[in-house]
């Protein structure tokens, strides 16, 4: 069998958002297929993709994401263009994805994970510790605000969005006290000076497959199949495939407070799962381990056991 690889006069063409952190996946993924194949970087094609949700987000920029489209928002119209073929493959915060692809496409190519922690991002302290009673958090992450709230029943939290800059701004403006990021996107944007600190998965349990990239292609594209099994990380695929099982289980959509991360240690796999009301009053934890190749089962086991020891009232919410 050969491949044949693209070449700067008939590039494989890569799909992105054009957010700042987008932008940086989609290098990250171009830098990594050139030197797996030797090619130049004109090999590939970075396709930047406007996408309604973006414009949505800007003009609702103090809405809680839920109400402007939710999970799939930004992944959507992407995944419609490479169906129609103007791009060959597409990269992806798994964070922000379904736990199901559109009929036709497939994603089963994973770069090696970053730094999965929630980032402290304060002027004013150091520490998730520090925080002193009454203190105002900016955050629109419906986990993070529960999670927050569980724990520190005595805060106040207030829609927070925007790109790093913009939150930077409404913290000097005194419009809260300390907000959060995800660690991974700060590093990919070269900005982990941002972090005050990183917290502890145990203090902050992270959203299931944060700091992971994905990249989506046609199922029937063996060519961009084979050049992404080069660069796809097995360890990442792994931990993906427990925490991804377990969301799926759990019906979770970005309406849901879920948290999930999979660690692997020797021929181990740790899953932790948390389920939680929006309001931080109560939360249901899980903490289990099985061999690396049951983390799928684990997942899907881990999130039956949480949904029937929640009862349906617990999700009464939705
Ligand atoms: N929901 C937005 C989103 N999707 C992925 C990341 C960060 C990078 C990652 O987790 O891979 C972020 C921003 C954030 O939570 O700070």
């Amino acid at each position: 069998m050969t491949l044949t690889l693209p070449t700067p006069a008939s590039p494989l063409k890569i799909g992105t958002r054009g957010s700042p952190l987008a932008l940086a996946q989609a290098h990250e993924t171009r830098s990594r297929l050139a030197s797996a194949f030797d090619l130049p970087e004109e090999a590939f094609e970075i396709v930047v993709i406007k996408t309604t949700g973006d414009n949505r987000a800007l003009i609702a920029a103090d809405k809680p994401l839920k109400e402007i489209g939710g999970k799939g928002l930004f992944t959507k119209e992407i995944e419609e263009v490479m169906i129609s073929g103007a791009i060959d493959i597409a990269v992806h915060s798994m964070k922000d994805m379904p736990v199901a692809q559109p009929a036709g496409l497939c994603l089963d190519c994973y770069l090696p994970r970053e730094d999965v922690r929630d980032a402290f991002v304060s002027l004013k302290y150091k520490t998730l510790q520090d925080l002193p009673e009454g203190a105002l958090l900016g955050s629109s992450s419906l986990r993070r605000r529960a999670q927050l709230l569980h724990r520190f029943p005595h805060l106040n939290v207030a829609e927070f969005r925007g790109n790093v800059q913009t939150r930077m701004q409404k913290l000097e403006d005194g419009v809260a006290d300390a907000t959060f990021l995800a660690m991974a996107g700060l590093n990919r944007l070269g900005m982990a000076d941002v972090a005050r600190s990183a917290i502890d998965p145990d203090d902050m349990l992270p959203a299931v497959a944060q700091g992971a990239i994905g990249i989506e292609r046609r199922s029937d594209d063996s060519r961009a199949g084979d050049m992404l099994a080069a660069i796809h990380d097995g360890e990442t695929a792994q931990r993906l495939a427990a925490e991804r099982a377990f969301l799926a289980a759990l019906d979770g959509s970005c309406e849901t407070p879920i948290a999930g991360l999979a660690e692997l240690s020797g021929g181990t796999l740790r899953l932790r799962g948390e389920v939680l009301r929006p309001d931080g009053s109560e939360v249901i934890a899980e903490d289990r381990s099985c061999a690396i190749e049951d983390g799928a089962e684990l997942g899907r086991q881990m999130a039956k056991d949480m949904l029937a020891k929640a009862g349906p009232d617990f999700f009464s919410w939705r």
